[in-house]
């Protein structure tokens, strides 16, 4: 039903937690003398995990936006068309922003968000994504904090669903194949 529907363990919940107590560090080491707040956009709902993990270790003063976008549906390839189902709160003109997702895999999502930051004319953009998987990349989209390279394979747990389900895994792995509708 649920870790029985596992195949393998991609990351495990230590793996992921190292990872971002780096990334934290990182970023705080970064931002540590910019003048403004930073505003911290969570781009829901695959990136809920990453981003309450990640902020909650960023010493910094920050400010708390979420967008939701979608465009995977039920299936396990880009639909092509991103909606967003929620806007962000703020008026990020002039501000610093770091957009937070939990994977860029064919780009799609982050190109048409990016367009839409910029139109917004925000003083600097970075892009701080948990999981990159290159090998599916159709638009280049420059990562500023990457997690993990992952191989070209369908991941869930850790925000990551497959039909809105698994993401409440502690951990990011891959399904069996018979779970999948279109198998
Ligand atoms: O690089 P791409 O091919 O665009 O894929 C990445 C996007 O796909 C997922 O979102 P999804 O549309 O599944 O919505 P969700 O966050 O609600 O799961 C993921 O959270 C990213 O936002
Ligand atoms: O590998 C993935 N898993 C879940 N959602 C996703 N959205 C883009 N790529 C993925
Ligand atoms: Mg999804």
């Amino acid at each position: 039903m649920l870790h029985e529907d596992i195949e393998k363990v991609v990351f495990s919940e230590e793996q992921i937690q190292n990872r971002i107590a780096e990334m934290a560090k990182q970023i705080t080491e970064d931002y540590k003398d910019a003048q403004e707040e930073i505003y911290c956009v969570a781009i829901l709902k695959g990136a809920v995990m990453f981003y309450t993990d990640l902020v909650r270790r960023l010493e910094l003063p920050v400010r708390f936006d979420f967008m939701i976008a979608s465009s995977y549906g039920n299936g396990t390839s880009t639909t092509g068309s991103v909606k967003i189902l929620k806007d962000l709160d703020y008026d990020i003109e002039g501000k610093h922003l770091i957009v937070i997702e939990d994977i860029i895999d064919s780009g799609t999502t982050m190109n048409y968000l990016n367009k839409y930051f910029k139109e917004r004319k925000p003083k600097s953009v970075k892009l701080c994504s948990l999981l990159s998987k290159p090998s599916r990349r159709m638009v280049e989209v420059p990562i500023d904090y990457c997690g993990f390279e992952v191989p070209d394979e369908f991941l869930v747990g850790y925000g990551l669903d497959y039909a809105e389900v698994y993401r409440n895994l502690p951990y990011i792995g891959v399904l069996k194949p018979e779970i999948y509708a279109d198998n």
